[in-house]
């Protein structure tokens, strides 16, 4: 491994203006982390919203997983109607202006100097899409190969097995495949998934941020992070970091259950999770992995009493029944086969699912039935046919009730100013905005929350183009500092129906 000196070298060079703190002001360092291996160590008190480093992609491009979705390979745009493979090097595209952009040539030009073992047009386009952020490694200058090396790897497949499956139709030169099956596995381990903008269904991108990538997990991650249109990534810290602490990153949903969470991380980046969140088996009193007791006659809530033990029983908080591990999992399994009958599209079918189905099975503080809860949100007021003017005043009371519910979710976790609490007050405000625009007689009544929650919202997802694109402008008018505008002076804006 990289000697430390030789790391915090390589990453000031890397950082350069998006890290050039004055002497002895530096607020982390990178360092050996309790956790395994390096971290990131704050030598300093660190304040909540204290950007903390803008990192760049050493390699950006589509996600190797097996099920993604196909896209153009330059804008990553999803469009089957215009989408064609180039005749050259058979990647996905979806105009002419992607074929001829700079981005399609360099790929291009990689990819045809292998000689091909099949015609190119039956070079399958899915398989190239999924290692091309790899191939992209073979134009990494010296430095960033170096920097691409130091990162930690998983070598056991199926990490590479796409850009091994490549040799099917292409004879690749073997330093060539040593070193994209090296950024394969590099890639699994740190990757990020880079945010799309707001409300855009675009093929998921992912990038490889080496200074990001020394950020172990915790599951009440102390920083959030953004992504600008240029992909550069933001990070900052979501409460106060005290010196000596590990600057930590999350690298599963925030909330997800105790297993769910530990499976995914086990699977996916091989290490057991052995955080607070993970030993404590109310999770903060959010209970997102509790069960009915399978006694029907019971009421009580199932738990895992040793969550981490994998295999250990669960037990029954009421009557103390225990349960193995193994018929929880058939449980689990046949929650999931259930809720993946739902189209995540139908709000009146997620209703109905909630209402009437899944919380016959589950507690309402189970994580299906939050995720659900959630997808109602970001649902309501903004799907056409139920957008904010066209909402039921039972939808829309529904709508605030969720976002508090969530809400209080995130405060009980401990989950500071994390990106989902900034989506969240956004979607409350939002609420409680049309409230009082359809009722002016309780302006004055929620005026003091619909100018806080705006505010902390803009504060938590100002920084990337995630954010909703009317969040300025809803800042602008129904925010504090418009205070002493008059009603109607403020609320025009909620006129224009396309918001
Ligand atoms: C993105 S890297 C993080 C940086 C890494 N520690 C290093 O030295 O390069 C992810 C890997 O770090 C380790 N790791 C991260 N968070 C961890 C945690 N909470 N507990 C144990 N290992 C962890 C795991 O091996 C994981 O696959």
């Amino acid at each position: 491994m990289l000697p430390m000196e030789q790391l915090s070298a390589l990453i000031q060079e890397h950082l350069g203006q998006g890290w050039d703190p004055a002497p002895g002001a530096a607020a982390w360092v990178a360092g050996e982390s309790a956790l395994g291996g390096r971290g990131l160590l704050a030598v300093r008190d660190i304040a909540p919203g204290q950007v903390l480093f803008v990192d760049h992609p050493l390699l950006c491009g589509p996600r190797s997983g097996t099920n993604i979705h196909r896209g153009c390979t330059v804008c990553s745009k999803i469009n089957d109607q215009t989408s064609f493979k180039c005749p050259k090097c058979s990647l996905l595209l979806c105009s002419v202006e992607c074929q001829s952009s700079t981005a399609h040539h360099n790929d291009c030009a990689l990819i045809t100097r292998w000689p091909n073992k099949v015609p190119i047009e039956e070079v399958d386009d899915t398989l190239l899409s999924r290692a091309l952020t790899s191939i992209r490694a073979l134009l990494l200058d010296e430095k960033s190969r170096q920097f691409l090396c130091t990162l930690q790897a998983h070598f056991q497949p199926p990490h590479g097995n796409e850009v091994r499956d490549l040799s099917k139709y292409f004879d690749i030169p073997k330093e060539e495949e040593k070193l994209m099956i090296l950024a394969s596995c590099v890639l699994d381990a740190n990757a990020y998934q880079i945010s799309n903008q707001y409300g855009e269904g675009d093929m998921h991108k992912r990038g490889l941020y080496p200074v990001a990538s020394l950020m172990n997990h915790d599951c009440v991650p102390n920083t959030r992070h953004a992504f600008n249109s240029d992909f550069h990534m933001i990070v900052i810290a979501v409460k106060a970091i005290p010196a000596g602490a590990e600057l930590c990153t999350c690298y599963t949903g925030l909330l997800w259950g105790t297993p769910a969470r530990r499976v995914h991380l086990a699977k996916t980046k091989h290490f057991l999770c052995a955080c607070a969140r993970c030993a404590d088996p109310f999770e903060g009193g959010t209970l997102l992995a509790a069960l009915k007791c399978f006694q029907a006659e019971c009421g009580g809530l199932l738990l895992p009493a040793r969550p981490l033990q994998a295999a250990a029983p669960w037990r029954c908080m009421e009557c103390d029944l225990q349960v193995p591990a193994s018929n929880v999992a058939d449980v689990q399994r046949a929650l999931g086969s259930l809720v993946s009958t739902v189209d995540l599209e139908d709000v009146d079918g997620l209703e109905k699912f909630l209402l009437e189905r899944i919380t016959k099975f589950i507690p309402k503080t189970n994580q299906i039935v939050l995720d659900i809860e959630c997808r109602l949100i970001w649902l309501l007021g903004e799907k056409d046919g139920l957008r904010w003017h066209e909402l039921s005043e039972q939808r829309l009371s529904l709508k605030e009730r969720l976002c508090r519910g969530a809400l209080r979710t995130l405060a009980a976790l401990g989950a500071g100013d994390a990106y989902l609490r900034g989506l969240l007050l956004y979607h409350l405000h939002a609420a409680l905005a049309e409230r009082a625009r359809r009722a002016p007689l309780l302006y004055e009544e929620l005026k003091p929350e619909i100018e806080s929650t705006i505010e902390q919202a803009y504060n938590i997802l100002k920084d990337g183009i995630s954010g909703p694109p009317d969040l300025e402008l809803r800042r602008r008018y129904l925010g504090p500092a418009a205070a002493d505008k008059p009603r109607e002076e403020r609320f025009f804006i909620l006129d224009n129906k396309s918001l």
